[in-house]
């Protein structure tokens, strides 16, 4: 996805260009502080050094986590084919992509955490190939995730460093692993790279040729730095692919057909249909009948959440579950008028949470009955945060496709006169209270530190230097976007305050909002320039930590991976989330909610108004005590918890309260790191769905009452099972 901007505005201009949808760099005046998550798949460190001394040296024989078998719908190309890098750490993985991929060589490359992944279509002889090319890190650590990604693999490029010994005696280990773990008709190429070395190679040609020989594999030497057979490596790799594809070898084909989804489900003029895509892995399935674990893609490309939703994988195999990850219409690859999808509201007519159910209810039924072995499988939804209100609107909505739902950071109540407006940005306040010393009082005081500064055309030459700022602060509606940009900067830290290294929306050291405060102990004397000097090293925490950046932009706060102008027309249309601060119970400037001036920027920007509480009634608002089966899961550090459900409303509708969890961290992959809450919070989640599942298909009320049934046992007796560790209580007291 590109990466969009966080602040939109609209024009309805004198040419009757109303509600045509546009979006700026930046908003002049007042913007937006509303913010949803955007999410990422990997985490750059600083890192220098060629030959990766100090780090492990050789893939372990761990056992394998998972693999996936991915299905797309979208037909933009003759042939698409998957190719995963591998080796040992530090190798130049990651800048072989980038540099075929984006025609860079990336100075002070971090390593990779867990996997990445980029997509380039090439045309050769005339045919239009995509490739989806999957970067994984050389880690140790992360040996188990990026296992997964070798099965559905049509190539290896097995990596080594020619200035580095190790990385070649490791060829064998590596060797293994793909004997273990890929399909036996992947093709692999071994490649030495970092040949603009040649004063320090390590290892001669020939042995490493030879050694290719001996294992049958293709052999390139390769610089990512000056670009040395780059293209060559990638371009001959497809014309293999399609060579072998044209003569069968390959398993590249994708059996089930795609439904058709109809443009709009609840009219009949609209006749149009579209493709929309999704993932598929059934690796650990126990067919027939295994369960189906169906995760309610949300406002982004499915492939991040796929990649960020490691406790679906992981529970997989337990379960004997089959995995889909569906994509939301109008995200991602799922464009229901094609590259028209945004051009004005007649088109973005159709993009609503019930349609996007009722799509996910259409691709069940179709696959249920064209997938041998799956028409008796019981379907568990799974999301998190929008994705989260999916799970469980489908549970309450079509409880005929779903046996049950984990809603996990799902602020299915952060809407209209259900909570306060001011909820979410007091727990944001006191992530940063209880994180350090003096830290929420800094920032509470930092505002009007800013305002005094700002007052001068100095004042304002100085903000923007010391916060190194790409575009310098010009006047008092740079100040507002300025303002707004650090706010969102803290709201995003309360978001993914996890307890390891991650790169959700930024890369981020463990316990990020400890590290920010560890600039914001000031004592009240402080002068406002040193105070400000301290704010900006904290924001530096979030926008810099790997240290890539060379200067501030003000007008991004996160990596944009989701599709920010759709949730924006969602939020326009049904999702409206009143948010508004007091500087009281939170540490921000007053600001009140004002529904209409949102109303009117709705209308000004994409020609509709907001149905403030439709969703209320469409969905059940508080009063969802009839529904069955669904489990919510909220972190007590996340914001969006003052909008999800946190307490038991029946013995079927259940809260998990997780204290020292940030926005959906129970549906990540597991951490060595992970507080014990959370831990704990997964067995009771993993429970659930295994008890759905021995009850396998339950088509009729007979069968969802006994599913309700085995569904208590599993359910803590406590009316609201908050969940305690010693973190927990350390960090209460
Ligand atoms: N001289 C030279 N340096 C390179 C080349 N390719 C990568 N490097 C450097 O090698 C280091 C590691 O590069 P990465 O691309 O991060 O290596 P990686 O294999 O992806 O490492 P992990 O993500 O940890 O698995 C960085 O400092 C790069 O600048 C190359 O062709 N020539």
């Amino acid at each position: 996805m590109s990466d969009l901007p966080v602040q939109l505005s609209t024009t309805a201009n004198a040419e009757g260009n109303q509600g045509r949808v546009v979006h700026h760099q930046q908003c002049p005046g007042k913007t937006k502080k509303s913010t949803w998550f955007r999410c990422a798949v990997e985490l750059r460190r600083r890192r220098t050094g060629t030959c990766p001394a100090q780090q492990q040296l050789c893939p372990s024989d761990k056992t394998t986590m998972h693999t996936q078998k991915v299905r797309m719908s979208m037909e933009d190309y003759d042939y698409l084919f998957k190719i995963v890098l591998i080796g040992n750490a530090g190798v130049g993985k990651t800048c072989l992509v980038r540099r075929f991929t984006q025609g860079l060589f990336p100075p002070g490359q971090g390593a990779t955490i867990g996997v990445d992944f980029m997509i380039k279509t090439v045309e050769i002889k005339g045919e239009k190939v995509k490739l989806q090319i999957w970067d994984t890190a050389g880690q140790e650590r992360f040996r188990s995730i990026t296992q997964s990604y070798y099965r559905s693999a049509n190539a290896l490029i097995l990596t080594y460093d020619i200035t580095c010994e190790d990385s070649f005696r490791c060829l064998p280990e590596w060797l293994r692993e793909i004997e273990q773990y890929a399909n036996n008709q992947v093709v692999t190429i071994l490649v030495g790279n970092k040949i603009d070395l040649a004063d320090k190679r390590e290892v001669l040609r020939q042995r490493a040729e030879d050694f290719a020989e001996a294992q049958s594999m293709l052999y390139l030497e390769t610089s990512a730095k000056e670009s040395d057979n780059v293209e060559k490596l990638f371009l001959d790799l497809a014309c293999e692919l399609i060579r072998e594809a044209k003569q069968n070898k390959l398993d590249n084909n994708d059996t089930a057909p795609m439904p058709d989804q109809k443009i709009d489900h609840f009219g009949f003029l609209e006749v149009g249909t579209f493709k929309q895509r999704y993932l598929l892995s059934d690796k650990y399935w126990h067919q027939p009948g295994g369960p189906i674990l169906f995760y309610t893609g949300n406002e982004g490309d499915i492939t991040w959440f796929c990649n960020n939703t490691g406790f679906m994988w992981e529970v997989a195999k337990e379960l004997g579950a089959m995995l889909i990850f569906a994509e939301h219409r109008y995200y991602g690859e799922s464009m229901p008028f094609g590259d028209a999808s945004y051009s004005d509201s007649k088109h973005l007519n159709y993009l609503t949470s019930e349609q996007a159910l009722a799509d996910f209810a259409v691709l069940i039924k179709n696959i249920k009955s064209t997938l041998p072995g799956a028409q008796r499988s019981p379907v568990i939804a799974i999301g998190g945060s929008y994705g989260g209100m999916l799970s469980a609107w489908f549970r309450m909505k079509y409880p005929n496709m779903v046996v049950g739902a984990l809603a996990a950071s799902a602020p299915i109540w952060q809407f209209p006169g259900m909570v306060p407006c001011g909820a979410f940005s007091k727990t944001v306040t006191q992530d940063f209270a209880k994180s350090g010393y003096n830290c929420e009082v800094n920032i509470r005081k930092s505002w009007s530190a800013i305002n005094n500064i700002s007052s001068s055309a100095s004042g304002l030459e100085w903000l923007s230097e010391e916060f190194s700022l790409c575009d310098s602060l010009k006047n008092k509606n740079d100040v507002v976007t300025f303002k707004n940009w650090l706010q969102e900067t803290w709201v995003n830290l309360a978001m993914v305050d996890y307890p390891y290294e991650a790169n959700f929306l930024q890369p981020l050291p463990r316990w990020p909002i400890q590290a920010v405060c560890k600039h914001l102990t000031m004592d009240s004397k402080t002068s406002d320039k040193l105070l400000l000097k301290g704010v900006s090293q904290a924001a530096k925490v979030y926008y810099n930590y790997t240290g890539g950046s060379s200067c501030l932009n003000i007008s991004q706060t996160a990596t944009g991976n989701l599709g920010v102008l759709g949730w924006f027309y969602q939020a326009c249309t049904e999702m409206v989330m009143p948010m508004c601060t007091d500087g009281v119970s939170d540490m921000f400037e007053p600001e009140e909610w004002d529904f209409q001036a949102f109303s009117d920027e709705c209308k000004s920007m994409f020609g509709v108004r907001p149905r403030a509480d439709w969703a209320e009634v469409v969905y059940g608002g508080k009063d969802i005590s009839a529904h069955s089966n669904i489990i919510f899961s909220n972190g007590g550090l996340d914001p969006w918890s003052a909008g999800g459900v946190t307490h038991n409303i029946s013995e079927s509708l259940v809260s998990i309260l997780i204290p020292d969890g940030a926005h959906h961290l129970d549906l990540r992959y597991s951490n060595d790191l992970d507080p014990l809450t959370v831990r704990a919070a997964r067995t009771l989640e993993i429970n659930i769905p295994s008890t759905l599942s021995s009850s396998k298909s339950r088509d009729t009320e007979e069968d969802h009452t006994l599913v309700k049934e085995e569904i208590s046992l599993c359910m803590p007796q406590t009316p609201n099972p908050t969940l305690h560790s010693p973190a927990a209580i350390a960090t209460a007291e």
